[in-house]
């Protein structure tokens, strides 16, 4: 007789934080058999521990998603990955395994966004349960060798009361948004936040200025966005030749914020050294941080790039630690954008990463950026340009104009 499988996932979600915790996730499964039926019940019990990290980067007292936290990347967390592959043959049942996978990505982000929707895993394309455990789930970024540490002393908060002012000509953080939206070539003539009243972007393609946890403004200051973490709904899902790819499971405004794209976040040489690894695999987890207004700020350093006049000084990694952007599949007709944001970072290089909608997206369509960078309409019909060592692979973005290809690292 066939054995009937059931299964609980029980996450245990903490409390937001009053101050400033780190969480670590664990799991308990209990397999019970049942007679007389021989069913066999599979609890799975994922929970987050929270412990108050070291004082390097207080702030004052604020709740924990204010904060921008980064890690240290080495050693990453892999108790749960351990876990997993050491579990009983029963227990790894397509099932168990996808649910844990849902169960750990929420208890592995309750601190830094306790409001946020599920994330669905679906798979209708074969019989793969979830994405790979090969990563720690974390919506933080974990500084690698060499990448200096975020002074929290450094960075620059307004004193306002209540809510900002956009249109204040004192607060010193709309102050700071304006000087830097002039810096653009594409200069539109934009004052105040970038976030309109719901919280979306209005305009694309500039370095955005939160404010932080020095600044004296209410939690629900207009300036105050991807800091509250995500607010779209959103599935994994198995794509039938891209792999897994990111699904709005709602319709999502323009200018939405989607997620940060957390990872590692290393120097060049480190990046190099681990492109060539993922070019002989043909996936690649890599993000350059080459915003342009870092171009524009560039001092005349000897060191710098003959051509452009700037160095590249980081890229984020999300192979071994990342959120669900890590599943964001190229398309050369893409409705996500990348823009730089800072929060309680004072150093210009070293900006968040962040995924927004770049129009407004229907429930169901798969959410994609292009992993060419931004493409205007005159761009079209051209060959993008990927990096000197770029390992090409051909394109299954499925858009009408898609150029056939794209790079793997
Ligand atoms: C950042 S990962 C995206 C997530 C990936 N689908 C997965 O399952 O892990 C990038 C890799 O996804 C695949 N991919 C992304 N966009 C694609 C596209 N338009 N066509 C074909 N493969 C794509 C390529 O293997 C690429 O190296």
């Amino acid at each position: 007789m066939r054995k009937a499988e059931y299964y609980t996932v029980k996450t245990a979600v903490p409390e937001p934080a009053a101050s400033h915790y780190e969480s670590h996730t664990s799991i308990d499964i209990t397999s019970t058999t049942l007679e007389p039926e021989g069913r066999t019940e599979v609890v799975v019990h994922v929970s987050s521990t929270q412990k108050q990290k070291s004082s390097l980067h207080a702030f004052p007292d604020r709740p924990a998603s204010f904060y921008q936290d980064s890690y240290d990347a080495e050693p990453f967390p892999t108790e749960l990955q351990d876990m997993i592959n050491s579990m009983p043959a029963h227990c790894r049942t397509p099932q168990v395994l996808r649910a844990m996978f849902m169960a750990a990505i929420s208890a592995n982000t309750a601190l830094d966004e306790p409001l946020s929707p599920d994330i669905k895993i679906e798979n209708r394309i074969d019989d793969t349960p979830c994405p790979d455990w090969e990563f720690h789930y974390a919506n933080k970024m974990w500084y690698g060798k060499g990448v200096p540490r975020s002074d929290p002393a450094k960075v620059q908060g307004c004193d306002c009361i209540g809510p900002c002012d956009p249109n204040s000509s004192t607060c010193t953080c709309v102050l700071r948004q304006n000087a830097f939206v002039h810096l653009a070539p594409s200069f539109e003539d934009s004052n105040g936040f970038l976030y309109n009243e719901k919280g979306c972007l209005k305009h694309d393609g500039f370095p955005v200025f939160e404010c932080n946890a020095n600044c004296l403004c209410s939690s629900e200051c207009q300036n105050r966005v991807v800091q509250k973490g995500r607010q779209c709904s959103i599935s994994l899902r198995k794509t039938k030749n891209k792999g897994w790819g990111v699904f709005a499971e709602k319709r999502i405004l323009r200018g939405t914020f989607i997620g940060i794209y957390a990872g590692e976040l290393l120097v060049q040489s480190e990046a190099h050294r681990r492109g060539k690894v993922y070019n002989r695999v043909g996936r690649t987890y890599l993000f350059d941080i080459d915003a342009f207004h870092l171009k524009a700020l560039a001092n005349d350093d000897a060191d710098v790039d003959q051509e452009t006049g700037w160095k590249l000084l980081y890229t984020v990694d999300a192979f071994h630690v990342g959120n669900f952007t890590r599943f964001l599949n190229h398309s050369c007709d893409p409705n996500c954008d990348i823009s730089f944001v800072y929060i309680n970072e004072h150093d210009i290089e070293k900006p968040l990463v962040v995924m927004f909608a770049a129009r407004d997206v229907a429930a169901g369509e798969e959410l994609c950026f292009s992993y060419f960078g931004r493409m205007d309409s005159d761009d079209e019909g051209k060959e993008a340009a990927g990096p000197g060592d770029a390992v090409y692979a051909p394109c299954h973005c499925g858009a009408k104009r898609c150029r056939g290809r794209l790079f793997a690292s």
